[in-house]
């Protein structure tokens, strides 16, 4: 199978920093792809290259063999790469529906790829439909930036510590959304995020950076075993 996206050879400088710095995988349609390493190893900024913000200084990524690197957040989304944020970024006094068609507005005149209620039932927010997002538990807040971000049509959905601040029993029932979002809409995923009993149960495939580097690749079997990978990050997380 041809994968759905290639990161390729990844650079991206900050003056003398190189905070990506040659990273290289690939994605399958339907597949969760935890990205994890210490504070500071590159991750936000990897994301950032994927999503279109941040320009690469050196490698390409592309989604169905075309170049999306490098044209700006406007055109990534276009292109079928979505992002959520570390933070919520929601209208308070918007109800759930209404932010979720601003959000489709930024693929205006483009069909969506499948009913705009799958990815919202998907998520079981489809009963907070009519809720002011400000209403929303911080847990169902999370899960509406990813239904906002999966209402532009994405073939790449990109979660930035999705987890974060989530109980142990929000961020399985998170966990399982994901993992439903992949299988049953055939979105790739990637992940990042520090809490490992998260991550761990959704991620078909983990990567592991450490100094803008890809410091070890594989499943999460093989990572929790991989004793540079425990050395570097998963002995102190
Ligand atoms: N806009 C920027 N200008 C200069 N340096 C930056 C910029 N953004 C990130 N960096 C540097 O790049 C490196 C990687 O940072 P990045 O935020 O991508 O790491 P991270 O793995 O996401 O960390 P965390 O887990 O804390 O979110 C750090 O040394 C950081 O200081």
């Amino acid at each position: 199978m041809t994968p759905l996206l290639t990161v390729d050879r990844v650079v991206k400088r900050f003056g003398g920093v190189a905070a990506v710095d040659g990273v290289s995988f690939t994605l399958d349609a339907g597949s969760v792809l935890g990205l994890i390493g210490p504070n500071g190893s590159g991750k936000t900024t990897l994301l950032g290259v994927l999503a279109g913000t941040h320009e690469p200084t050196e490698g390409t990524v592309t989604l169905d063999g075309r170049v999306a690197s490098g044209r700006g957040a406007h055109r990534a989304v276009h292109a079928g790469i979505a992002r959520t944020f570390q933070t919520t970024r929601l209208f308070e006094t918007w109800t759930l529906r209404e932010g979720l068609r601003l959000a489709r507005g930024e693929r205006r005149g483009r069909r969506t790829p499948w009913p705009d209620e799958a990815p919202v039932a998907l998520l079981g927010l489809d009963h907070l439909l009519d809720r002011p997002c400000g209403a929303l538990t911080g847990a169902a807040q999370r899960l509406a930036m990813i239904a906002s971000a999966l209402a532009t049509g994405p073939r790449v959905l990109l979660l930035d510590e999705p987890a974060v601040g989530m109980d142990t029993a929000d961020a399985a029932a998170l966990g399982d959304a994901v993992r439903r979002v992949a299988g049953e809409l055939g979105v790739a995923v990637i992940v990042v995020d520090h809490n490992m009993h998260f991550l761990m149960p959704l991620a078909d495939t983990v990567v592991v950076m450490a100094a803008g580097a890809v410091l070890a690749t594989g499943t999460p079997e093989e990572i929790r075993s991989d004793e540079a990978v425990i050395a570097s990050y998963l002995g102190g997380a």
